[in-house]
């Protein structure tokens, strides 16, 4: 099965059960076919129409207008395509002069809308959301300075490395580790070592997605490549690319 399809089919689960679901979205390369076969499963008649949306994070200082805002990025590949309330969406601000307060607002919403199910990618340092490697991790939203391996990563897709946003607004560890449920999704050669880390290392702050062990429900889908070193095949099911 393609990999994007498997994690659709685990929302759509959810959303069948609880058409008002709260769904944790993420954004990065690794969720577009996810959001690609969300669209087709919601063209096929899975209402999406009274879901929640809660996205893990977003750059400071780019409007949502900007290209490689993560609003923009939602819009793109979910929003535009599906029938979902505006004000059902939530992305954090990061264009507001109060940042403190934007992140309080943002916990308020994630206390009165637990997550249900939360997406996730992982960065090639282990970051999860914006959850960067460090010697502690915030459990609250917070702002973050990315890292020099993040701001080289995500550099791809602005023209220049200086255009690269130095910081960003995220959802805290706490929030991610209270979904019921989480899917991580990771593709290729470059992601083998951290995957292996995160799931078989030990626990560490500078290996964030490692936190991940303590979750009682978490759904690794992984293609080959960046299933290498692990030691699964039994319980895995083969996905696609
Ligand atoms: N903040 C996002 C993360 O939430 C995402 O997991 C990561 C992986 O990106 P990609 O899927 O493009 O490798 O990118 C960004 O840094």
């Amino acid at each position: 099965m393609e990999a994007g399809l498997y994690a659709a089919s685990l929302t759509e689960r959810v959303v069948e059960e609880n058409p008002r679901a709260v769904l944790g979205l993420a954004t990065g390369s690794t969720a577009v076919p996810f959001y690609r076969a969300l669209v087709g499963l919601g063209q096929c008649g899975l209402d999406l129409s009274s879901v929640v949306t809660i996205n893990l994070d977003e750059y400071i200082g780019l409007p949502p207008s900007h290209v490689q805002s993560y609003h923009c990025f939602m819009n793109d590949h979910l929003f535009s395509h599906i029938h979902i309330s505006p004000e059902n969406i939530y992305i954090p601000n990061g264009t507001v002069e109060d940042l403190e307060r934007e992140c309080n607002r943002y916990d308020e919403i994630i206390r009165e809308n637990p997550i249900d199910f939360q997406i996730l990618g992982i960065g090639v340092n282990g970051h999860i959301g914006f959850n960067e490697p460090d010697d502690l991790l915030v459990s609250r939203t917070h702002v973050v300075d990315l890292s020099p391996e993040t701001i080289c990563s995500n550099s791809r897709f602005f023209n220049t490395i200086d255009e690269v946003p130095r910081r960003a607004i995220t959802m805290g560890v706490q929030a991610i580790l209270q979904a019921k449920k989480i899917v991580l999704m990771a593709f290729g050669k470059e992601k083998e070592d951290i995957i292996g880390k995160a799931v078989h290392g030990v626990v560490r702050t500078d290996m964030p997605a490692s936190i991940l062990q303590l979750h009682r429900d978490v759904t690794f889908v992984l293609d080959r490549e960046s299933a290498a070193g692990l030691n699964y095949d039994s319980y895995v099911m083969e996905v696609v690319r």
